[in-house]
């Protein structure tokens, strides 16, 4: 049995993301992770090394560190190992595959037939979830002005904003990203399938994790005046059948938290809407930390190691 496990390196394991995915890799019976000896893990040579041992690294480190990983990676040739990265290095890179399964029919075997996949961002991951349905749909045309607010838990900063929260010195909330130029623009923009800029208003607040993503609708200005109820159908029929997406009525109450989906891959979403008024506001529930990362991750770890789905 042994020698039929496949094998895992965690390059960034002793951070926020690697440490969830080696958390739930621990559930996973068909993987084995092999870890670098804390000293060497910022030693090129000693993760070129583990590289070359195992079936398939995820890269869960900064931008430039990841980018030094793939090219290190580049230099095993024949022996490089499938790899995963977390990071924004390489989500637009026309010769990666996005590892979002649920990004339109059929991608999942996408995902599972590629050797590199990027790890969406958390925010897009709701994001695009919501609008590329409609997007195919005709609901919602590609240069229509798109305008996505989010608000995320303080781990999506990673070590350095964990520590400012658990030590009482950040703000219990705040916008960022209000120059316009977020890093997850780009991906958000490009799987969405929009041809106009969105504009993205991130922020973040004083719990550790969970996420919501709304996108507010003015529904006159889109062709045929959809009813919000025409909104919920197309998202409904897209993920019909999905292990993770699942499309929820509106809340009785017009609220939503944040954390509810917390430790799970899941990813909710919701049209609220007044059809009197003609207007509607698309909402994404996700943890940040889950289907926004690491549950993401490992969902795409299974598609690509042929392994079953959680
Ligand atoms: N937090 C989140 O919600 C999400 C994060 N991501 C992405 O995942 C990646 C990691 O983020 P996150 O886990 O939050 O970050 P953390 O800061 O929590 O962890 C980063 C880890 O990388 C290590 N590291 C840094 N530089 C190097 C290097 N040159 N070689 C080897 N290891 C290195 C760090 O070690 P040390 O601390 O010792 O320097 C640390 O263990 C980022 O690209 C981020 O954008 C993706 C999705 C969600
Ligand atoms: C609260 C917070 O700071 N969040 C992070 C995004 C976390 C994330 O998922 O981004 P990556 O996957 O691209 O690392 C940010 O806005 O930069």
């Amino acid at each position: 049995m042994s020698q039929n496990l496949k094998s895992i390196f965690i390059d960034g394991e002793a951070g926020t993301t690697g440490l969830g995915i080696r958390d739930r890799l621990a559930a996973v019976p068909e993987v084995v992770v092999k870890s670098i000896a804390p000293e060497k893990r910022k030693d090129p040579g000693a993760r070129k090394e583990m590289m070359a041992g195992v079936d398939l690294v995820v890269l869960c480190l900064p931008d430039d560190a990841a980018k030094e990983s793939v090219a290190l990676a580049d230099e095993l040739g024949a022996q490089a190992p499938k790899i995963v990265d977390a990071s924004t290095a390489h989500r637009v890179a026309p010769d990666w595959t996005y590892g979002f399964a649920e990004l339109e029919p059929g991608f999942a075997q996408k995902v599972a037939n590629a050797n590199r996949v990027s790890n969406p961002g958390c925010y897009p991951t709701g994001g695009i979830a919501l609008l590329r349905p409609l997007v195919d749909a005709g609901l919602l045309p590609s240069d229509h002005p798109i305008t996505v607010n989010a608000v995320s838990g303080y781990s999506g900063g990673g070590k350095a904003m964990i520590e400012a929260y658990e030590a009482g010195t950040a703000p219990d909330f705040e916008l960022y990203g209000l120059g316009l130029k977020h890093k997850h623009l780009p991906e958000l923009q490009l799987y969405s399938r929009l041809e106009r800029r969105p504009i993205f208003v991130p922020s973040v607040g004083n719990f550790r994790q969970g996420m919501l993503v709304s996108v507010p609708l003015h529904l006159e200005t889109l062709p045929g005046k959809p009813k919000p109820a025409d909104l919920h159908e197309a998202l409904a029929a897209r993920y019909a059948g999905s292990s993770f997406v699942s499309v929820l009525p509106a809340t009785g109450d017009g609220k939503l938290e944040p954390e509810a989906l917390n430790d799970t891959n899941k990813l909710e979403l919701r049209v609220f809407g007044n059809e009197d008024l003609g207007q509607a506001v698309l909402v994404a529930r996700l943890d940040n930390l889950g289907k926004g990362a690491s549950g993401a991750a490992v969902q795409n770890i299974r598609l690509m190691l042929g392994l079953p789905e959680a």
